[in-house]
């Protein structure tokens, strides 16, 4: 019988991409075509309803049931018009993906049937709460959980080949009003933030009244041949090798990155664009990513929220095409040990709405001060809360990326480029003088900052945050994670910060100093305290490991423990005055991450023990055996030859150690299940049983480089990576 291996390579070789139509040669032809955008709102409201619901999107105000139902029929008339039968509810559970429950807008009626949707439907939807991760909250006997829709979020149509639906971006609450997704606290942060960024403007410009976070993310994965993929257990049920020796050719030559992009994949990404710009997504750059196989797509920055839905669509999008070309998409942070992981790298910045970018540089010393209070105070927030983002960008997943091949280490620091690091060590040591105070002449004090920063677009690539001209880019997020895990604490940080700064310098002037003193006083303190955080080396080296210990910064380099920064009193504080998350929601979600992380690990552990007993084993067994019968051939014909002896002799050893370990990796897990507390469930998952994954593999890889090739049953990280 042939393995599944050899009718996997055949199939991958013989490949013909589908043929990709994009619905016009101009991209703004069709651009957001399936969104329920403000101009398909104006031809399909009337003028009064339009204006509330923009107001709703801009301002968060309330929309009526009267308004809900016209926006509800409305809604309806265009999608059906769009060929939509079907409207869903499209939220975030805390299960990494998105969730969609379809319902018709057919409803029997009595003389035939009609097509409805009702305002409360388009506002409010009760899904069973009880299937999704709720950490506790919501018990069996109250199962109900609501979907709330969210306007700031535009509607969309999700088509594919059978049939169009309406879906409608919303949050997910339990019964109880606690936050059962990604999206409601994020909002909170953000509406936390607007408010105390618009107070810190107004001691430069009164006219702004809104602060939106923007956000512009990156995506990195990999590709591999569907066939290749279906032949390898683990890369179908863990998203990652765990087995493997890596290819005689990885990464080292360096010849993948910014290639020229290989045809059948070039075919996907224009396949996925084209829905994903459809969608109002704008993705504008596509490129090879540093290991082979793996690829890089970004779009435009965006209003944040808009944002994170976007990638979340996005990330489904690119697994539903990657099918229709016979490729898989892997999204998980590292898919193949010894080459780089994958990232999402998230460029996050505040713009007013009256069109400043708050870390833009400005022209002028008076936007210059306005530049640093906000470029200060983002330094500030991440050192006092670095625990705590170090902790929002966790997973089990994202462990493996970190500190290895051109991914950020577990220590949270800061990169600003050497011309404003040298600007904050300027101010840092300038004296603030009676007559300096007295002159008000602050000017002289502040140095020119040059609006255009030479060293500072993806220069450093071993720091988790790095300043990039305008914009911080937080590259420690891993490639499959919701962005918005990191960015509610971002944003709820830095609103916890304005509001400290504000009462500082409110202070100050209260005191007597006049503004611009009072602000540069207390920017000037914030140099000083978060100091230690801001790091230009190499963040791979031993020396910032043991430079970062002498600091006092964390290197917490596992979830689990990551994760305790959740439950700190401090940021209990930050939690409560932001209103982010409640107590009951935060050790929910705490739980949640926690059984998270150790049942990927016990799936990863079974799948290993799976493959090792059934594919791994055997194959090297077979191999074993004949050169068993070729020994004792030779034997009988009298050849002194050793060659084959000393092979059995290897694989027996390497076979020893495989098996031994499987079978005490079992032991450990019988034991681990039985630990009833979460956390230390999760610590002994990773400390007692994912130890044995290395030794387990190494052995098992080196198998791989002794037994026969043409008998090998899992398809080798050369055909992985190399064959598309
Ligand atoms: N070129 C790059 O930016 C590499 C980034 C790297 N893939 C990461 O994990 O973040």
């Amino acid at each position: 019988m042939k393995s599944l291996r050899t009718i996997a390579l055949k199939e991958a070789q013989n490949r013909i991409s589908p043929e990709v139509k994009s619905p016009s040669a101009k991209i703004s032809d069709f651009f957001g075509a399936n969104v329920f955008d403000k101009r398909k709102m104006r031809d399909f409201l009337s003028k009064d309803v339009y204006e509330k619901l923009i107001s709703s999107i801009n301002q968060g105000e309330l929309i009526n049931t009267d308004d809900a139902n016209q926006i509800a029929t409305a809604m309806k008339a265009w999608a059906m018009s769009a060929g939509a039968t079907h409207y869903t509810h499209w939220f975030q559970p805390l299960t990494g993906t998105t969730a969609e429950k379809h319902d018709s807008f057919f409803e029997p009626s009595g003389d035939g049937a009609i097509e409805k949707f009702a305002g409360s439907a388009l506002v409010q939807q009760e899904p069973d709460a009880s299937s999704f991760p709720n950490g506790g909250i919501r018990n069996t006997f109250e199962a109900r959980g609501y979907t709330a829709w969210d306007p700031s979020s535009p509607a969309f149509i999700m088509e594919s080949k059978a049939g169009k639906t309406l879906c409608i971006p919303t949050v997910f609450v339990s019964y109880t009003g606690e936050a059962l997704d990604y999206k409601a606290p994020l909002l909170k942060a953000l509406a936390a933030l607007d408010k105390a960024a618009v107070d810190v403007c107004q001691y430069f410009d009164k006219s702004i009244t809104k602060v939106n976070a923007s956000l512009g993310i990156e995506q990195e994965y990999f590709l591999v041949d569907e066939s290749l993929f279906n032949a390898r257990p683990d890369l179908l049920l863990t998203g990652r090798a765990l087995f493997g020796h890596m290819s005689a050719k990885g990464q080292q030559l360096e010849d993948h990155y910014f290639g020229s992009i290989p045809e059948r994949v070039f075919s996907y990404m224009v396949d996925f664009e084209n829905e994903a710009l459809k969608l109002g997504i704008p993705l504008k750059t596509r490129h090879n990513e540093v290991a082979p196989s793996q690829f890089e797509c970004a779009p435009i920055y965006e209003e944040i929220n808009l944002a994170i839905d976007h990638n979340q669509l996005l990330m489904d999008l690119m697994e539903k095409v990657a099918r229709r070309h016979h490729f898989r998409v892997l999204l998980h942070e590292k898919p193949y040990a010894g080459i780089n992981g994958s990232g999402k790298h998230n460029n996050w910045s505040l713009i007013t709405d009256t069109g400043k970018n708050l870390l833009a540089p400005g022209k002028t010393p008076k936007n210059n001060l306005m530049f640093l209070a906000f470029f200060v105070n983002t330094i500030k927030a991440v050192s006092e809360h670095a625990d705590l983002l170090r902790a929002s960008i966790a997973s089990v997943s994202n462990d493996h990326r970190l500190g290895a091949n051109e991914a950020p280490p577990a220590i949270i620091s800061i990169f600003l480029g050497s011309q404003l690091n040298d600007v904050l060590d300027e101010i840092e040591h300038s004296r603030i003088s009676k007559k300096i105070k007295e002159d008000n002449a602050l000017w002289l004090g502040i140095p020119k900052i040059p609006q255009i920063l030479l060293d500072n677009t993806d220069r450093n690539r071993t720091s988790p945050f790095a300043f990039t001209g305008n914009k911080f880019e937080l590259r420690a997020v891993g490639s499959s994670a919701n962005s918005s895990a990191p960015m509610t604490i971002l944003n709820a940080i830095m609103a916890e910060q304005l509001v400290k700064f504000k009462t500082e310098v409110d202070k100050l002037i209260k005191k007597g100093d006049k503004k611009d003193i009072a602000l540069l006083t207390v920017i000037k303190k914030y140099i000083k305290e978060s100091k230690s955080i801001r790091f230009e080396g190499n963040g791979y080296s031993q020396e910032w490991e043991d430079e970062a210990a002498t600091r006092g910064l964390s290197n917490i380099k596992t979830t689990p423990k990551a994760l305790d920064a959740y439950l700190t009193e401090k940021s209990a504080d930050l939690f409560n005055s932001t209103g982010i998350y409640s107590k009951r929601e935060i050790h929910a979600r705490h739980e949640i991450m926690l059984e998270n992380f150790y049942k990927k690990l016990q799936i990863e552990a079974r799948v290993m023990g799976e493959v090792a007993n059934t594919a791994i084993i055997p194959a090297a067994i077979a191999y074993q055996n004949s050169l068993i019968a070729n020994v004792k051939g030779l034997k009988e014909i009298g050849v002194d030859s050793k060659v084959s002896l000393d092979i059995v002799k290897k694989l027996t050893e390497h076979l020893e150690i495989v098996k031994t370990n499987i079978d005490a990796m079992l032991e450990e897990r019988k034991l681990t299940n039985k630990i009833e507390d979460t956390r230390e469930k999760a610590i002994a998952y990773d400390e007692k049983v994912k130890t044995y994954f290395e030794v387990i593999r190494y052995h098992a890889d080196k198998l791989e480089q002794i037994v026969d090739d043409s008998v090998w049953p899992l398809p080798k990280f050369r055909e992985l990576l190399f064959m598309k």
